[in-house]
């Protein structure tokens, strides 16, 4: 197998481009994936999030390219085609291509069509037969049908993030394209989790397909993972100290499960004089590419989004769970004939009922993707403020700290369910399902440790937590959503030549605008930590990125411990427990 990227011969220009990405070696995904799709395979593979799967099939897509137009220059088509489930993950795709494509660009003519650009502006574009086309299944099939795309070319197929793609409802779009391809296409299926979706997308458009399931053992080992016994007040909390106090340090990622629990959270974290950018659904896709790299330039420190394709995941485990069971009631009413029948008349029904569920809430999803392939540079910590609904998307959640072989972080607050709905304020409905998630992951031999703060040090602060709150009343979050929507409306090209022609409303929206600034009531004296609140010895920690945990208390108990060299770089150990 290559040790190198040398050794896959490829073309020097891409071998130069490799360098400029400050790519010194393969990854493991790379050194497997590229000799095959390099020898004509299809291929699917399943390889952990951030292990490089995009360089993995671009590499080799260029190259094979490449060496096509020195066969015959004048030959002129579509010859690629990458299909990706969210408009987010296309553009990302387009930027990698950028970059891999630095000295041969005049050579490979790309296009990412899954764009806000109207269908007119696209058409010329493709019908200048980029190389490759970057989009979303439904945006190819637009095209396909108005002639635009032509597929008759199409040597190379691409599926990105290939589970989702049925999930998300492409089913038809998938399948008209693939009546439409030639044959002959070479296939590549990429995904970070392979579920059933898989096989009938590979039944669709693969030809014997090598099949690469990649356990990275390196890589596991870069990702810390923890889970935190909490209630809905003390996520709010624990959010405060992990953050002001910088117990997290870097780049963090915080997911919530609400586009609402996104600007309380903003806000909160305001008070205490934390910036922070929210990204959700409701935002342009444009904004929140933008977003994404105001972050990625470490303009912002913290992210906090909102994930909805869980909602995509969520009805697929769902579904894994009602096949379980119908299998099990399936295998008791051997010896039951009567029941049999019932069974199969209930599963039916259920089986209805959750098509056109699934049916509601893609039409609500489709083509918005936060977690999904989106490559967050250098995160430190994912904070899963919210657990999520499903095993799936945490899993990727939590794939975008500890990427490329880095270190990462991840820390889970999870609400038991005996406590749902005991305490004021009142928890999100979701939370029911958090000990459910935690136990999927079990399965999936994923085991968050568990961290346990200690309550002493962490109720000296439970004042300012509660005056912090007190101040984001649901006016105000209501007012942050609406304002920021406003100013992203402001910011779109799109509406410029709109306002030109009713500056009245642009004048109205301005005013409204800068009404809306001052969203809750600050308190300075909330901004600084004052000394006495310290954990002794935390200002020692000296650490750049990361989760650095609270400092023991000196009592002679921790003391004792302290001879100990090897417990004192174990958080757990380090932590007195409370309970
Ligand atoms: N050989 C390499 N050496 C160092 N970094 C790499 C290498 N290949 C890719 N990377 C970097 O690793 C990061 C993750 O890559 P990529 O987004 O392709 O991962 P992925 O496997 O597609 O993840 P996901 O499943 O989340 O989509 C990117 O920042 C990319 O630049």
């Amino acid at each position: 197998m290559p040790q190198d990227f040398s050794q896959f011969n490829l073309d020097p220009r891409i071998q130069r481009a490799i360098q400029k990405c400050g790519f010194t070696e393969p990854t493991q995904v790379q050194k497997t994936g590229i000799p095959l799709a390099l020898d004509g395979k299809d291929l699917v593979v399943q390889a952990k999030t951030g292990s490089g799967k995009t360089a993995a099939y671009l590499i080799p897509l260029l190259e094979l390219l490449l060496k096509q137009k020195q066969l015959d220059e004048k030959d002129r088509g579509i010859f690629t085609l990458i299909l990706v489930p969210t408009r987010e993950l296309a553009q990302q795709v387009f930027k990698v291509l950028e970059k891999l494509t630095l000295y041969c660009g005049k050579h490979i003519k790309f296009v990412n069509i899954a764009t806000n650009a109207a269908d007119l502006v696209q058409r010329p574009l493709l019908l200048d037969f980029p190389d490759i086309v970057i989009s979303t299944p439904s945006r190819s099939v637009v095209h396909f049908s108005s002639g635009a795309l032509s597929l008759d070319k199409i040597k190379f197929l691409v599926i990105d993030e290939a589970d989702l793609i049925l999930s998300f409802g492409y089913q038809d779009d998938m399948s008209s394209l693939s009546k439409a391809l030639p044959r002959g296409v070479q296939t590549l299926l990429m995904s970070a989790t392979l579920t059933e979706s898989i096989a009938s997308l590979r039944q669709l458009v693969c030809r014997d397909p090598v099949v690469l399931r990649l356990e990275d053992k390196e890589a596991d080992g870069q990702l810390t993972q923890y889970a935190v016994k909490t209630s809905e007040q003390d996520k709010f909390l624990l959010a405060y100290i992990l953050l002001k106090l910088r117990l997290i340090k870097g780049k963090i990622l915080i997911f919530v499960n609400e586009i609402n629990r996104c600007y309380r959270l903003k806000l909160y974290l305001e008070q205490f004089g934390m910036k922070s950018l929210v990204l959700n659904s409701e935002l342009p896709v444009n904004s929140r590419m933008n977003i994404v790299d105001q972050f990625n330039k470490g303009l912002y420190q913290i992210i906090i989004a909102t994930d909805e394709s869980d909602k995509v995941a969520e009805l697929d485990e769902d579904n894994e769970d009602r096949q379980e069971a119908t299998n099990e009631a399936n295998e008791e009413a051997d010896s039951k004939m009567e029941e049999d029948s019932k069974d199969s008349q209930d599963s039916g029904e259920t089986a209805r009922k959750t098509k056109s569920k699934q049916k509601k809430a893609i039409k609500k999803d489709r083509e918005y993707g936060v977690v999904r392939g989106l490559d967050f540079e250098n995160v430190s910590c994912v904070l899963n403020f919210d657990m999520p609904t499903t095993a799936k998307a945490y899993i990727h959640r939590v794939g975008r700290t500890a990427r490329a072989g880095k270190p990462g972080t991840a820390m889970s607050f999870f609400i038991p369910k005996s406590d749902v709905g005991k305490h004021k304020p009142t928890t999100l409905a979701t939370c029911k399902k958090d000990e459910s998630v935690l136990r999927r992951l079990s399965k999936k031999g994923i085991e968050p440790k568990p961290y346990v703060f200690d309550k002493k040090q962490t109720d000296a602060f439970r004042y300012r937590m509660e005056d912090a709150l007190r101040s984001v009343t649901s006016v105000a979050v209501q007012t942050a959503r609406a304002a920021e929507l406003r100013q992203e409306m402001l910011a779109s090209e799109k509406l410029k030549s709109y306002f030109a022609e009713n500056p009245d409303e642009l004048l109205t929206l301005t005013h409204d605008t800068a009404a809306s600034v001052r969203l809750a009531r600050t308190q300075r004296h909330l901004r600084h930590v004052p000394e006495y609140l310290l954990p002794k010895g935390l200002q020692a920690v000296n650490k750049d990125v990361g989760f650095v945990p609270f400092k023991k208390q000196n009592n002679r108990r921790t003391a004792k411990k302290k001879k100990n060299t090897k417990h004192r770089h174990d958080p757990l150990r380090s932590m007195r427990r409370s309970k």
